[in-house]
C-alpha cells in the first residue's frame, strides 16, 4: 500500500511587505508558543560529498493553529521532504522541528504523531478492497471507534461508495479516502501532499471546502501543492519555497504588499528600451532584482514592461528618454499578479 505517514500504513495520523520568512533559528517556537508547528533552520541534505544535495534549506516554518497553511514551490522545490521531516519519517541533517511546542524527536515521536493525521504523496488505499473494508485496516491499527470512522467517510462524502472496491473509485474519490484515513482519529494537525493532485476542478473545489470547514473547527491544515490556483482560495496563510528555501511566509495580502508594479512604457519607439537605456537602474525595494534588459522587459500591445524600477530609477529612466528623444506617449504603474510575484519570487521555476 502506498505511504501515509503512520504505524507502518498509516502514520501517526495523522513572509512582500513580502516579508522574508520571519522568526529564525530554534528561538521560533519560544516567539510563537501557540503555533502547532515551528521549525529552526531545518535542513536535509541528500546524499555525500560530491552527490549531496541539499532538499531542504535553513527552513524557519511557523504555522498558527486554525489556519489552512499553503505551502507552494515548484516540483523538486522541497515540499514533500519537508513533510516528511515534520512527520519523522526522514531525519534532519540539522535543524529541529517542534510539534504542538513539543520538540520532534524519537522519544515524544508516538504522542506527536498520534495527534497528526497526514497523506504523503499517494493516496492510500488498497485497490482489491472496498473503501469500508480499508477504513477498518485503519480503524484497528489505531484502536478508532465505529463512530469515528464513519465520521471521516461522512466528512469526505464518501458513506455512499464504502462498499465499493477503491480500484473503482476515480482519482478524487481516492485522494478523498486518503483524506479519511488521515481525518479518522481526529487530529488537531493535518498534514496533506498535494491532495488536490489530478482533481478536476469540482474535486479541488471540494477538497478545498472540506480543508476550510476543518480549519473553521480548529484543525491546523498544512496543503503542499505546486499549483498557486489551487491553494489561493483555501490557504489563510502561505509559505512558498524555492529550491529548498522559505522564500515568503505570511498572509497573501503581504506577498500582495511585497509586489512591485511594473512600469508600462507607451511609445512608439519600444526598440528604444535597450540595455543600454536601462543599465545600472536599480529595483524597488521588493522581491525583484533590478531588470536584466532585454530579457525581462516585455513588449505588449499596450506597451513595454519594464519590472521592478524604483521611484528613483524610474524618474532617471524618463530622464534618459527624454535626452534620447524618444517619444513618451504613456508611463504608468501596473499592477502585479498574485501569480507574477510567485513567479519572481521563485525564479520563475515551474508552474506556480
Ligand atoms: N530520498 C531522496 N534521495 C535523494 N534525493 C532526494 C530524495 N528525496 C528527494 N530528493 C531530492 O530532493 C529535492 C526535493 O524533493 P521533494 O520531493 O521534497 O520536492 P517537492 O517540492 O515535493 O517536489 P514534487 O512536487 O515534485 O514532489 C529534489 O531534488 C529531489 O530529487
Amino acid at each position: 500500500m502506498p505511504t501515509t505517514a503512520g504505524a507502518g500504513m498509516l502514520q501517526g495520523m495523522n513572509t512582500v511587505t513580502l516579508t522574508r520568512p520571519g522568526p529564525t533559528g530554534g528561538d521560533a517556537a519560544a516567539r510563537f508558543p501557540d503555533a502547532v508547528v515551528t521549525t529552526g533552520a531545518l535542513t536535509k541534505i541528500f546524499g555525500r560529498g560530491a552527490a549531496a544535495r541539499t532538499a531542504v534549506d535553513h527552513l524557519d516554518l511557523v504555522i498558527p493553529r486554525g489556519v489552512v497553511y499553503g505551502f507552494l514551490g515548484p516540483n523538486g522545490s522541497g515540499k514533500s521532504t519537508t513533510m516528511k521531516l515534520l512527520l519523522g519519517l526522514l531525519t534532519p541533517t540539522s535543524g529541529s522541528v517542534n510539534l504542538f511546542g513539543v520538540p520532534l524527536d524519537r522519544r515524544s515521536r508516538g504522542g506527536l504523531m498520534a495527534r497528526t493525521g497526514s497523506m504523503i504523496e499517494q493516496p492510500p488505499g488498497y485497490g482489491h478492497l472496498t473503501g469500508a473494508e480499508n477504513m477498518r485496516l485503519v480503524q484497528r491499527m489505531l484502536g478508532l471507534s465505529d463512530a469515528q470512522v464513519n465520521r471521516a467517510l461522512d466528512l469526505v462524502r464518501l458513506t455512499g461508495h464504502r462498499d465499493r472496491l477503491v480500484k473503482t473509485y476515480s482519482m478524487g474519490m481516492k485522494q478523498r479516502l486518503g483524506i479519511a484515513m488521515a481525518l479518522a482519529r481526529q487530529p488537531e494537525l493535518l498534514i496533506l501532499d498535494e491532495p488536490t493532485n489530478g482533481l478536476d476542478p469540482a474535486g479541488i473545489e471540494e477538497v478545498r471546502n472540506l480543508l476550510v470547514s476543518l480549519a473553521a473547527e480548529g484543525v491546523t491544515v498544512m496543503v503542499s501543492s505546486h499549483l498557486l490556483d489551487e491553494i489561493d482560495r483555501m490557504a489563510s496563510m502561505l509559505g512558498v519555497l524555492s529550491a529548498g528555501r522559505l522564500v515568503f511566509q505570511g498572509t497573501r495580502a503581504e506577498l500582495m504588499r511585497r509586489s512591485v508594479p511594473d512600469l508600462l512604457l507607451v511609445t512608439p519607439r519600444p526598440q528604444a528600451l535597450t540595455p543600454t537605456m536601462l543599465a545600472g537602474l536599480d529595483g524597488a525595494a521588493g522581491n525583484r532584482p533590478a531588470p536584466e534588459p532585454p530579457a525581462t522587459t516585455v513588449v505588449t500591445d499596450a506597451g513595454v514592461r519594464i519590472p521592478g524600477l524604483s521611484p528613483g530609477a524610474a524618474a532617471e529612466l524618463v530622464r534618459r528618454l527624454v535626452a534620447a528623444d524618444v517619444p513618451v506617449y504613456e508611463l504608468r504603474r501596473e499592477p502585479q499578479s498574485l501569480e507574477d510575484v510567485f513567479m519572481d519570487l521563485t525564479g520563475g521555476a515551474g508552474a506556480l
